[in-house]
C-alpha cells in the first residue's frame, strides 16, 4: 500500500532530517572531496525531500539543498561596499624579485620571517559574509572598494555552505573558479549549440557569475577555495597557515596544497614544485602567492595604496619563468 501521507509535523521533522543528511553529505562531496555515500543514496534522499517540500511549501528553507539549482531571474546585480578594502597582490616575475621581496621583508620586520605558500587559483575574487553561521551577501572584489552583489548566484555553487559548523560572523574571501574539466565541457557544449566559446576557464568562471539567471549558473559547475579571513568575527588563527585551517573546521574549502616555508630558499622550491606539477590539477593556477605567516608581521608591514607589502605572486604566465 502507498505509504500514508505525512502529517504536517511529521513531514516537518522529517524534512528537518534529511536536510541535515543532505548538507552533510553535500559538504563532504563538494567541499572535503570525501564522498562517504553512493550518489543513488544522496539522489533518493533529496527526491524525498523534493516530495515533500512539494506537498508542503512552507517547509522549504533558505539551507535547502533543493535551493541550490536556483530559480531567480535577476534585474541586474546591485552595488557592494567593502568595508575592508579587496587589495590585489604585487606581482613578481623572476628569482630575483622574489629574493629581493624577502629581503624587503626582512629588512622591515628585523628579523627572518618563516612564509605560507599557496597556489594562486586563477578564478574571481570573491567575498562571502556569514551572520551567526548563515551565508548572507555574496560579492565580486570589483574596483577593490565597491563589488557587485552575486549572493544568489553563489547560492548555486555547491562547495559555498549555505551554513557554517558554528554560528559565528564572519567575512572570508577566496576565489570562485571553473574545474578544467567543467571548462571542456562546456566548450563542447557551446560549440554543438554554435555559441561563442570561453578562451580559458577564469572567463568561463565570471562569464557564469555574471549569468543573470542564476539556473544557468547552478549547471556550471564552479567551485571555490577561500584563502582570507577578512573580518575574523571569534576566529583565532595568529598566522595564515592556522587561518586556512580554521576555514576549513567552519565548513569552508580551503586548497590542500599550501606549505609553510622557513626560508625563501624553500620557497623557491615549492614554485619550482608547482610550476612542474601544474599541468596535472584539475584547476587552473596562473602562479604562486607567497605571505608571511604571521600575522603580527603582516599588520607591522600593512599595505601600499594598492597591494600588501607582506605578499607576492609569482605569475607562470609570462616568458622570464619558463626558464626556471
Ligand atoms: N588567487 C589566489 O589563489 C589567491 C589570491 C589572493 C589575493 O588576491 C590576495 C590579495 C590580498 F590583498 C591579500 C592576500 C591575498 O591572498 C590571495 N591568496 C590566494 N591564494
Amino acid at each position: 500500500m502507498a505509504d500514508q501521507p505525512l502529517t504536517l509535523a511529521e513531514a516537518t521533522e522529517k524534512a528537518k532530517e534529511l536536510r541535515t543528511q543532505l548538507n552533510h553529505y553535500s559538504h563532504e562531496y563538494y567541499v572535503e572531496d570525501k564522498p562517504t555515500v553512493e550518489d543513488y543514496v544522496y539522489d533518493r534522499l533529496y527526491k524525498e525531500l523534493l516530495d515533500i517540500e512539494t506537498n508542503y511549501p512552507d517547509l522549504i528553507t533558505a539551507d535547502s539543498p533543493t535551493q541550490r539549482v536556483g530559480g531567480k531571474i535577476l534585474q541586474g546585480f546591485e552595488k557592494v561596499t567593502h568595508d575592508i578594502q579587496m587589495f590585489s597582490l604585487n606581482d613578481g616575475f623572476s628569482k630575483e624579485d622574489i629574493f629581493d621581496f624577502d629581503e624587503r621583508v626582512q629588512k622591515l620586520a628585523g628579523k627572518q620571517v618563516g612564509y605560507c605558500c599557496e597556489l594562486k587559483i586563477d578564478g574571481l575574487a570573491i567575498s562571502l559574509k556569514y551572520e551567526n553561521g548563515k551565508f548572507v551577501q555574496g560579492a565580486t572584489r570589483g574596483d577593490g572598494t565597491l563589488g557587485e552583489n552575486i549572493t544568489e548566484n553563489l547560492k548555486t555553487v555547491k562547495s559555498i555552505p549555505l551554513e557554517l559548523k558554528k554560528p559565528i560572523s564572519v567575512e572570508v574571501r577566496g576565489e570562485c573558479y571553473m574545474p578544467k574539466q567543467s571548462f571542456v565541457n562546456l566548450n563542447k557544449e557551446r560549440e554543438e549549440a554554435g555559441q561563442d566559446v570561453f578562451a580559458n576557464p577564469r572567463n568561463a568562471a565570471a562569464g557564469s557569475l555574471r549569468q543573470l539567471d542564476t539556473r544557468m549558473v547552478a549547471k556550471r559547475n564552479l567551485n571555490t577555495f577561500l584563502y582570507t579571513v577578512a573580518d575574523f568575527g571569534p576566529m583565532t588563527a595568529q598566522t595564515q597557515f592556522d587561518a586556512l585551517n580554521e576555514l576549513s573546521e567552519i565548513g569552508l574549502r580551503t586548497n590542500p596544497e599550501k606549505k609553510l616555508c622557513a626560508t625563501i630558499e624553500d620557497v623557491w622550491a615549492y614554485i619550482e614544485e608547482y610550476h612542474e606539477k601544474r599541468t596535472d590539477l584539475p584547476y587552473e593556477i596562473d602562479g604562486i602567492v607567497i605571505k608571511v605567516n604571521d600575522f603580527t608581521i603582516q599588520d607591522e608591514l600593512g599595505f601600499t595604496v594598492k597591494a600588501p607589502r607582506w605578499a607576492i605572486a609569482i605569475s607562470f604566465r609570462q616568458k622570464k619563468l619558463k626558464r626556471l
